[in-house]
């Protein structure tokens, strides 16, 4: 993978957005380094799309402040190094691939057919010859969506929800092109909801909760914290915690509903049953889980465990 460096290709300072009285995005401070893939994950509604449309200067920020590679994101500069996919890609469907690449690479002023054919080949689509784009499966409308962005071959591009509609034949390619444009030393942002297909990819992430930025991380932080834990069924979940804290100190436990309790740092689960048991608690489950990541992001959307 492409090195990351010490600078930011995107930070925002207290980025807000309100619609009327509603506050969409809440003060975001978001920061990603040259040469990351930076997975943007939220809920549907989390504020995903807004921010990215602030930060392409499609919105206009209601308080707060974006830099695009250290420059305000009005400087014509930085539009240049600016590649985007954002909702509808803005495709003529009349229109064959190479005529929407061409269409868009007049409008920015690229006269080069070089170009042209370069982003073609590289998402796929040199070989679409005259189909037009109605007929093109959502996979290949997508891929022509990034051939757009990926014209006058930007240093960052931003992908709003670019796995939406693909089957895995359509994700597996898109994800593959990702990773080269990375190799490549592109720096990228990618929204989405599907958090699997983020985790094949990213090398950072930003977890967005109802417009605030609840946290940011990298790939290897991630992987620390999904680590494995003892989960356990009894039927009095109280008493079985109080017992645990007393004879395994060291472990951190947490409830997870009201019959099941999560137990981290733990390495003797059979001796922490025969505890249990003996202690008169019947229990009905055990074992050993890892969380996957998928699970790390559900559980702090939805607000976290409880800790005890
Ligand atoms: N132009 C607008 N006017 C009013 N409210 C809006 C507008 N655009 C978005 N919103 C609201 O802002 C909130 C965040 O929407 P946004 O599209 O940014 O979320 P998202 O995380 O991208 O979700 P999705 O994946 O569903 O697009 C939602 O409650 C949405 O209804």
């Amino acid at each position: 993978m492409s090195a990351e460096k010490n600078t930011f290709a995107i930070e925002t300072t207290s980025l807000t957005k309100k619609y009327g009285n509603k506050v969409v995005v809440k003060r975001l401070n978001l920061k990603v380094r040259e040469g990351e893939i930076y997975g943007f994950i939220g809920r549907n509604g989390a504020g995903k799309s807004t921010t990215l449309k602030m930060l392409c200067g499609i919105a206009s920020p209601t308080e707060g402040e974006i830099r695009i590679f250290e420059k305000p994101v009005s400087d014509p500069v930085v539009r240049r190094r600016l590649g985007v996919l954002i909702e509808s890609a803005g495709l003529y469907f009349h229109m064959t691939a190479r005529q929407n690449v061409m269409m868009k690479a007049k409008c920015m002023g690229i006269t080069d057919e070089k170009s042209v054919e370069e982003v073609l080949r590289m998402t796929g689509l040199a070989d679409a010859g005259k189909k037009k784009v109605k007929h093109f499966s959502m996979g290949m409308k997508q891929r022509l969506g990034v051939a757009l962005a990926l014209l006058g071959n930007p240093d960052l591009l931003i992908l709003d929800e670019p796995i939406n509609g693909l089957d895995p034949e359509g994700i597996r390619e898109l994800r593959q092109l990702i990773l080269e444009l990375h190799e490549e030393g592109k720096t990228i942002l990618i929204s989405s909801h599907i958090l699997g297909e983020l985790s094949k990819i990213s090398t950072n992430y930003g977890i967005i909760k109802d417009g605030e930025l609840i946290e940011q991380l990298t790939r290897e932080e991630l992987e620390e914290k999904c680590q494995d834990y003892f989960q356990l069924e009894v039927e009095d979940v109280k008493r079985s915690l109080a017992l645990i804290q007393e004879s395994f100190p060291q472990v951190q436990a947490e409830v997870e509903d009201a019959r099941a309790i999560r137990i981290y740092g733990l390495e003797d689960g059979a001796g922490l049953n025969q505890m249990l048991i003996e202690n008169q608690i019947s229990v009905y489950a055990s074992g050993f889980h890892r969380m996957d990541l998928e699970e790390y992001f559900l559980e702090r959307m939805e607000g976290g465990r409880q800790y005890v």
